[in-house]
């Protein structure tokens, strides 16, 4: 890798293992404070000569339960190759009728439905923070990336729709919805459902990482009337179309990425959370009970906040 910097991560989902058209550099397997990530992280060169990491997110051979991600490692794993910004990608159930199977998403909310047995922030130990999370999603990101993810789609020549500006519920899983739950998030105003967007959202945000979701839908999860309900094999249908057409989106949204940043107009994108953890901390400087394993631990991420000669 040299001296060059990974600037973006892509996170791939469900059906989504490996991107195209990259020339592979080097895999890598960080071992962070919390472990190691869920994959190997593979590092590419794009055409352009940028470099960028991709991460499976529940393991190459799918092998890990959406509750069981260890999404602390995966997003410090990233952050310690000099990654600014996340694109992840996720197969959800569409909870209204107009977002079809096939359709992608970005969506601006998070209906946060996990039951609090995934860790969920970095700070567990005796630092105490409160990351600003009222925008999950980075909005400039979210808003650079509709209009690009718009017209690689129109490249793409499928006719696929893009949705934008919607709400995603998270869901603990594994197990899908019940009927009456799925009816009940829709008149919450969800629009879309997945296992993973939470807390991988949270942890981008405390890290200062820029994150959106690139949302692919599977099925109609369970809420019409007369249907059956949604099963694996519902979602398996339509999972390598999405996974392919997942692909070449990333393909081109990454090379126009990369050719933003190398003319320094999109650098202010990726840098959108940088500095946001600033004023999210309860340290008081006069106290010196701060657990130095806890500070040790949080360097990995904030390095700007925890270095020893940072301390505020
Ligand atoms: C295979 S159906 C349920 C599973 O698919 C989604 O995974 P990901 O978000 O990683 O694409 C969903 O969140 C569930 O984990
Ligand atoms: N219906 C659904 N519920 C939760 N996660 C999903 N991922 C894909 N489809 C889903």
């Amino acid at each position: 890798m040299g001296e060059s910097k990974v600037l973006v991560g892509v996170i791939g989902g469900s059906g989504l293992y490996h991107l195209d058209n990259l020339t592979f550099v080097e895999t890598v397997n960080p071992e962070t404070p919390w472990g190691f990530p869920s994959s190997p992280i593979t590092v590419s060169r794009l055409p352009s000569g940028t470099l960028i990491a991709f991460l499976a997110r529940h393991g190459t051979g799918h092998t890990i339960s959406p509750s069981a991600v260890n999404g602390r490692a995966n997003i410090a794993a990233l952050k310690s190759l000099g990654v600014r910004a996340i694109l992840a990608f996720s197969a959800v159930g569409s909870l209204r009728e107009e977002i079809a199977p096939g359709d992608f998403c970005l969506p601006s909310q998070i209906i946060d439905r996990t039951k609090g047995i995934r860790v969920a922030s970095f700070f567990t130990g005796n630092i105490v923070a409160h990351a600003s999370f009222a925008d999950p999603f980075s909005k400039k990101l979210s808003a650079w990336l509709e209009v690009q993810v718009a017209e690689a789609l129109k490249k793409e020549g499928r006719d696929i729709k893009l949705h934008t500006d919607k709400t995603i519920v998270c869901m603990e899983g594994p197990q899908f919805s019940t009927r009456a739950e799925s009816l009940m998030y829709r008149q919450w105003g969800g629009d879309l459902i997945n296992m993973s967007v939470v807390p991988e959202a949270k942890l981008a945000r405390e890290a200062e990482l820029s994150y959106a979701l690139v949302a692919t839908a599977t099925d109609y999860d369970s809420w019409r009337p007369h249907e059956a309900g949604v099963t694996a094999a519902d979602v398996f249908k339509t999972l390598q179309a999405n996974a392919s057409a997942s692909r070449f989106v990333a393909a081109h949204v990454l090379e126009e990425l990369a050719k933003g940043v190398a003319d320094g107009d999109l650098m202010s994108i990726l840098t959108e959370e940088e500095g946001s953890m600033k004023f999210s901390m309860m340290r008081r400087s006069h106290v010196e009970q701060e657990d130095p394993s806890a500070a040790q631990q949080l360097e990995y991420i904030l390095p700007n906040y925890f270095r020893p000669s940072a301390k505020q």
